[in-house]
């Protein structure tokens, strides 16, 4: 243990805590003349730095600089202004001590009880597109450090980092000082506040360098994430379970959409409309992604958004009923009205035309949320398990077709490579082991989340019914055997794409060829949980 043990018994016991001094430095100065004011009635006395005690000064109220206290002016454009022992020896001196106290008086330092302080804007520096030297200029230093070494000193010093604890401050001061309960409460919350400063902090630094390298090479050492309550979800997956939304300052996705229409969303709705989104931003031309569970129920591509919207629909209209519908372009009229009488939760694209929003708004139980401008994919992907946190990159590489291998039958014509390319894509969209039939464009059975591959080959067939026949296949990694692509094979499919590698690649080879079947190996496969 580092610094002198003292004995349990020489602390002093120290319960309330009466205010006689208080330090404020605020960024954000909501409340601050309310505060100040009923600080100043009482004959407390307040220090404040620059532009907060010019504040106070404005209104009326006695402050004292805190370029007196410290004997130097505050300097370096405001880097250096309430870093001084003189600040921080009335911050950290445990007054349940003697020797403590003897040395402030030693010293000449005489304490605070009260430290109110809000940090420098940084997120909302960096949100307005700030220059990395303005963004570093909002780094704050000096706040965090008062803030940690008042919590550090909750025995001694009530510390507040929000206005919406002002209330109670006044009330304190009005009731003779704070408790210890209190002090302890507001150090747990400055000490929150303080770890989401610095955590968005350094993910400003990793999305800077992931923005001047391309991508980040390595992983960290260490990261922190810093996420805001966004608010709290009705309930989790399932009613028994809490569940809130935080977002990332930094970023731009599903979790800042903007919801123009509907009921509150729901925590599968955004677990939904996230695959959904993923899922439709994998394709570059229109199109429409139909999401139930996390999986697609249909995915397509059109000429434009309705088209694309039909055509994914059709694939299981059984399944779409409830879905989640994600367009990688606006929703037009034409759209809304192929959707409009379909029940669905969710929509979400990157906009609405006025028309196809008065239609779809005329639905109350359909939520609609348009994607926030820079809508942007995350690069990185985060899994919970127990004690710790996986992280990948996302799988965003499509192996390009004319990197694929024949494997066996004739090389496919201009619209059957369309097709397989169109399945390879959207397979990888399908939780694993994915088989997913495409034809023009448009899954036409969809087999997912089976435990073997043959089971998903029955049941992309079984979905696809009569569409079977004639459609092409994708499987999101090797058939391990035969049994598989004996399936496809029996249902007339007409040609299939996989990753190839399985030790037994020569049986299905054998089996295609045999079937008068094209099948292409990707030598990348797909794996989805
Ligand atoms: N450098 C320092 O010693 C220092 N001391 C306090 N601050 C910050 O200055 C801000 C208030 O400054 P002003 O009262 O000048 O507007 C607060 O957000 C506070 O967290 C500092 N600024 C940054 O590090």
């Amino acid at each position: 243990m580092s610094g002198p043990s003292h004995d349990p018994a020489d602390y002093r016991s120290r319960d309330i805590v009466p205010i006689r001094r208080a330090l404020i430095s605020v960024s954000d100065k909501t409340g601050l003349l309310e505060l100040a004011g009923e600080l100043a009635a009482a004959g407390i006395e307040i220090v404040s730095t620059g532009s907060t005690a010019k504040t106070i000064a404005d209104a009326g109220h006695p402050v004292t600089e805190v370029s007196s206290v410290t004997g130097f002016p505050e300097s370096l454009d405001g880097r250096v202004k309430t870093l001084h022992p003189s600040v921080h020896g009335g911050l950290l001196a445990d007054l349940r001590l003697e020797s403590h106290e003897r040395q402030l008086d030693e010293l000449g330092i005489r304490p605070f009880e009260l430290v109110v302080v809000n940090l420098y804007p940084f997120v909302e520096t960096v949100r307005s597109g700030a220059a990395a030297n303005d963004v570093v200029e909002q780094i704050d230093i000096g706040g965090p450090a008062m803030v940690r070494a008042s919590a550090k000193n909750h025995a001694n010093v009530a510390i507040v980092v929000a206005p919406d604890r002002y209330a109670d401050v006044i009330a304190a001061v009005h009731a003779g000082g704070t408790d210890l309960a209190q002090r302890r409460r507001l150090a747990r919350e400055a000490f929150q506040h303080t770890a989401a400063y610095d955590a968005a902090v350094a993910s400003w630094f990793e999305v800077e360098d992931t923005q001047a390298i391309g991508r980040v090479d390595g992983f960290p050492l260490e990261f922190s994430y810093s996420a805001e309550l966004q608010g709290q979800l009705r309930y989790g997956e399932n009613a028994h379970q809490g569940a809130a939304l935080y977002t990332v300052p930094a970023e731009r996705g599903i979790a800042q959409a903007v919801q123009l229409h509907g009921k509150e969303m729901s925590y599968n709705n955004y677990v939904d409309a996230d695959a959904a989104v993923r899922a439709a931003y994998d394709l570059a031309e229109p199109a429409v992604a139909i999401i139930k569970h996390a999986n697609p129920c249909g995915i397509a591509v059109g000429a434009t958004i309705a088209a694309a919207h039909r055509k994914a629909h059709e694939c299981d209209p059984v399944s779409a009923f409830g879905g989640v519908i994600a367009a990688n372009r606006r929703i037009d009229l034409a759209a809304a009205e192929s959707i409009k009488d379909i029940f669905t939760e969710v929509v979400v694209a990157p906009g609405f035309d006025d028309d196809a929003l008065a239609v779809l708004s005329t639905k109350k139980n359909i939520r609609l949320l348009t994607l926030p401008e820079g809508f942007q994919r995350p690069t990185r992907e985060f899994k919970d398990i127990s004690g710790g946190v996986l992280v990948q990159d996302v799988d965003a590489h499509f192996a390009d077709p004319s990197t694929w291998t024949l494997a066996a039958g004739e090389p496919a014509d201009e619209q059957t490579l369309a097709d397989l390319a169109f399945a390879w894509t959207a397979c990888r969209a399908v939780k694993s082991n994915a088989i997913l039939l495409a034809a023009n464009g448009a899954s036409v059975g969809i087999g997912m989340g089976q435990v073997n591959r043959v089971d998903s080959c029955k049941l992309a067939v079984d979905r696809a019914g009569d569409r079977a026949a004639g459609s092409v296949a994708a499987s999101d990694a090797f058939f391990p055997f035969n049994d598989g692509p004996a399936v496809l094979l029996e249902a007339g499919i007409r040609a299939i794409v996989q990753p190839g590698g399985s030790v037994r690649d020569q049986e299905t080879i054998d089996a295609a060829a045999a079937a008068g079947v094209t099948m292409y190996f990707t030598g990348e496969r797909h794996f989805f949980h």
